[in-house]
């Protein structure tokens, strides 16, 4: 039976990378007769330009029927002053939170061509392979009350809530021990645990989930500590588990270590394996219509696709070598590229990547 791919390209650089990451998908599905069916939809800024809401019902009962979803990136500052609620970034918010998608995996993994391009020496990040397993559907994104309210002094105040209900740290904990136990069989939770309340139970789950992994080993580390030794001595993890605002955060430091942002690709896994497939990185307006955005995230978002919900992993690793190959060429997008280097466009990227695929 056919799968349904849902292609959300948004705004900025989305459609641009999109535009490749397509391209990819469209190849492994002929040649690894994948009997895939790609449909698109609006969301974001797109979508609130179009018809007046960054998640149209029409995108969200599209997201719910298909199989996977590859978005690009949403958000620019042109939509900075539209209702908060009416945001493109509550756009992705509302599609993780409906579909339930609480478990975000975003690999850092340093392709040896790129070791010049990390913001570490090549000592520090050589065989670099950490998961980042971040909270996506709770804590302080989503906790209610939120708002900004008046006092009675008349002054503003800005306020929200974090919060994680045992249920929801217990799911996240045992998504990430069973990663783990697959690859280095070690687990960092990160946390506030000694300032925030919600924290302590965090640290609490963790360690109870962690009995059920006999074979893996748990530490815990403060979230400051854990951006300090990061970009210290990132080889010290291998799997990271923590909560949605910290992992976002960490994500993107994580990014620089294997060169760009533009290189980390991302799922977003519901308890069932349905996901969404996504680049770290953002809409990027600064380069968005210049065709220098790096593709290469969202075609490793494709291949994480292949791997983690249709479960095509030879589709994936081909998508991965390809890559590899791309780079093996010396093929650089501005982003990734030394200084002497001339860079490639997005297309031409991608262009090449199709070849590799091909050949
Ligand atoms: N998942 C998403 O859709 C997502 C993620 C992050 C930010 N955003 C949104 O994107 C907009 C811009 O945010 P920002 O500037 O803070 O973050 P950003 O990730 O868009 O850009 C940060 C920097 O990284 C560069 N960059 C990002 N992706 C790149 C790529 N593929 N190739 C080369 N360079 C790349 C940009 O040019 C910029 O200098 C905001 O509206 C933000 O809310 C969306
Ligand atoms: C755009 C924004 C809502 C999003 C997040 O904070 O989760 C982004 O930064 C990400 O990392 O996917
Ligand atoms: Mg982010």
């Amino acid at each position: 039976m056919s799968k349904k791919i849902l292609i959300l390209p948004g705004d900025h650089i989305g459609p641009e990378i999109m535009a490749e990451a397509v391209r990819v998908l469209e190849h492994v599905n002929a040649r690894f007769d994948l009997d895939l069916e790609l449909e698109h939809a609006l969301v974001g800024g797109a979508a609130l330009d179009a018809v007046g809401t960054p998640l149209p019902d029409d995108t969200l009962a599209k997201a719910r029927a298909s199989d996977a979803i590859l978005l690009g990136a949403v958000g620019g500052p042109e939509w900075d002053n539209v209702e908060r609620h009416l945001r493109p970034e509550r756009g992705l918010l509302g599609l993780r939170s409906e579909l339930e998608l609480f478990g975000n995996l975003r690999p850092a993994l340093l392709y040896p061509q790129l070791a010049a391009a990390s913001s570490l020496k090549p000592e520090l990040v050589a065989g670099l392979d950490i998961l980042i397993v971040r909270e996506l559907t709770g804590g302080i994104y989503f906790g209610e009350p939120r708002g900004i309210r008046t006092l009675e002094n008349g002054e503003r105040q800005g306020f929200n809530t974090y919060v994680y209900s045992e249920s929801e740290i217990r799911r996240i904990g045992h998504l990430a021990f069973g990663l783990a136990r697959a690859r280095g069989k070690r687990v960092c939770s990160v946390d506030k645990a000694n300032v925030l309340d919600v924290t302590v139970l965090w640290r609490e789950v963790m360690t109870e989930v962690a009995k059920d992994y006999p074979d893996v080993e748990l530490s815990h580390m403060y979230v400051d500590n854990a951006a300090m030794q990061l970009v210290r001595a990132p080889k010290q993890f291998d799997v990271l588990v923590t909560g949605n605002m910290f992992g976002d955060i960490l994500s993107d430091a994580a990014a620089m270590l294997t060169g760009s942002i533009g290189m980390l690709p991302s799922a977003s896994l519901d308890s069932s394996g349905r996901g969404m497939y996504e680049p770290c990185h953002g809409s990027a307006p600064d380069i968005a219509g210049q065709g220098v955005a790096n593709p290469l995230a969202t075609i490793l978002s494709v291949a994480m696709m292949l791997r983690y919900t249709l479960d095509k992993p030879e589709a994936a690793a081909a998508i991965e070598a390809a890559v590899s190959a791309v780079l093996d060429r010396g093929l650089r997008t501005a982003d990734i590229r030394a200084e002497a280097e001339t860079p490639v466009s997005t297309s031409q990227m991608g262009e090449a990547v199709l070849q590799a695929l091909a050949g």
